[in-house]
């Protein structure tokens, strides 16, 4: 059972397990050259866990892994699927932060060595950049810390395919478009199927289902470790592939219809206005208000969250709040979790002064607020007490959407927080959010994703760092959102 020289890889009965978490139970798996498969599931469905046996990260319990027919189980390592070409661009990029662009590019490329190695590394990856994501603005010699996760996402991407001693046969992308606004992506989709139409093959791991039926030749559906359900692109429709998943998603048309939008009179709750506006043109966001922040990514809306979480102290604009903030960051890894603690702790944090008994944290209550909002928005994990890094990533998203509604904040600033969310999930916390602005919460509400718009009363659309459209819902249309993100803003 080692599969065809046409298999690029084949996996047959991968089994790996964490403790009790079956995360592969006996997967088979086969990708051809020429072929871009789908890969989707719920939050902790094992895509990941997939995507590093392939990697050779990590080594499975069981199973066999075969190359172009060969059997290579024995020792496979990061080397073994270096070698064959097979690459990937990790969910929780793996860039060096305080390396410069071309200097990421050499790590992963041990060819670009010798004389001059840093000129051919930049032209490298800023040509496949160039290729992929034409208008990128980023150059060589940036350092990555120093870049947006968009950016840092197309760096990633770049690098992946970039080709020096050996071709990229396969590329594994674990939700590549997460942190891309709707242009960006579009140009990386389009890139894939010419890729793959020159005999490349791509594993494309997304949420975002629409994207997988329109990119991939064929779908995987994987469901608590296993395989569930496998036919080519065109078979499936989105709800199809929802129930495949076993997601108990529902249609979220009559939720939007029934919400009933509303731009609140009297004292806001937030008023802030950008540092580069130069018109009389202010965000306001009164209580009950879900206000949705648009336009292309890096214009503003983070810079925005970010001047009213710090409540104008960060020089970034004028700012009046009133009432306690949460956010919930957009970038998980650096400013959501923290990594040494558990889910409780990690859930917890921000809302000590409730959980405190006299001076000290009782932790009692922060397991009982960890373990309520384990049930209310799904956190797939075995114990509260288990590192937050033992989580899927969208499971790890789950928990920072946790606490923040968890906590007494009365404006929740959301910096493109569905990132990795699973679709069911994410209808879940959008009836969530509704409920909590009827109760009168306030949310501020940065997204890349068009469709999320449509939950909101009233949407600001950046551009170059000012405010160049402010619409109603009642007027919101995609056309115009869309026309106001490419606009020059008028000075
Ligand atoms: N290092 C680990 N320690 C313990 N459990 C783990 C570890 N890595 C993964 N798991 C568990 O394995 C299961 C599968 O996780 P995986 O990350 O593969 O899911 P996923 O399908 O990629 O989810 P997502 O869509 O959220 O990214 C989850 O239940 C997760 O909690």
């Amino acid at each position: 059972m080692s599969g065809t020289p046409e298999n690029i890889v084949r996996l047959d009965g991968v089994e790996k397990h964490f403790g009790a978490v079956r995360a592969l139970d006996g997967v088979d798996l086969a990708v051809n050259a020429g072929e871009c498969v789908g890969l989707v599931g719920h939050n902790g469905a094992g895509k990941s866990t997939l995507m590093n046996v392939l990697s050779g990260t990590t080594a499975p319990g069981a199973g066999v892994i075969s190359l172009r027919g060969v059997d290579v189980t024995r020792g496979y390592s990061v080397a073994t699927a270096t070698t064959a070409g097979i690459r990937c661009v990790f969910q929780e990029l793996s860039l060096c932060p305080n390396l410069t662009v071309a200097e990421n590019a050499r790590i992963m490329h041990s060819a670009l060595s010798g004389f001059g190695w840093r000129r051919r590394a930049g032209a490298l990856i800023i040509d496949q950049l160039d290729r992929i994501f034409p208008g990128h603005g980023i150059a060589a010699g940036d350092n990555v810390g120093d870049l947006s996760i968009a950016r840092r996402q197309m760096v990633e991407i770049a690098r992946a395919f970039s080709v020096t001693d050996t071709a990229a046969a396969l590329v594994i992308l674990d939700e590549p478009t997460s942190s891309l606004d709707a242009h960006v992506a579009a140009q990386l989709l389009a890139f894939v199927r010419d890729f793959v139409a020159a005999g490349g093959s791509c594993i494309l791991i997304s949420h975002l289902l629409g994207e997988i039926i329109d990119t991939a030749d064929r779908i995987i559906v994987m469901r608590d470790g296993k395989v569930v359900a496998e036919r080519a692109g065109s078979g499936f429709t989105r709800d199809s592939l929802v129930a495949a998943m076993g997601s108990v998603a529902k249609d979220d048309a009559a939720g939007r219809a029934a919400f009933a939008s509303k731009r609140e009179s009297g004292a806001p709750r937030v008023r802030a206005k950008p540092k580069a506006q130069t018109d009389g043109r202010d965000l306001v966001a009164h209580p009950g208000e879900i206000v949705g922040l648009a336009g292309l990514d890096g214009h503003g809306q983070k810079a925005m969250l970010l001047a009213i979480m710090g409540e104008g102290e960060t020089g970034q604009g004028d700012v009046t709040v009133t009432g306690p903030l949460a956010l919930v960051a957009g970038d998980r890894q650096n400013d959501g979790i923290f990594p040494l603690w558990s889910i409780a702790r990690n859930t917890g944090i921000r809302s000590l002064r409730a959980l405190r008994t006299g001076f000290l944290i009782d932790r009692k209550k922060e397991d009982a607020l960890a373990e309520e909002w384990r049930e209310r928005i799904g956190i797939r994990t075995p114990d509260v007490h288990n590192n937050i890094l033992s989580l899927s990533g969208g499971n790890q998203q789950k928990a920072l959407f946790a606490r923040a509604l968890a906590s007494d904040a009365e404006t929740v600033l959301m910096d493109d927080p569905m990132r990795g969310v699973d679709v069911g999930t994410k209808q879940e916390v959008y009836g969530m959010i509704r409920e909590e602005a009827k109760g009168g919460r306030t949310f501020i509400w940065y997204t890349t994703e068009m469709d999320e718009l449509d939950h909101c009363d009233h949407v600001y659309v950046f551009r170059d760092g000012r405010i160049v459209a402010d619409l109603p819902r009642s007027e919101l249309t995609e056309e115009k959102v869309l026309h106001s993100s490419f606009e020059e803003a008028k000075s």
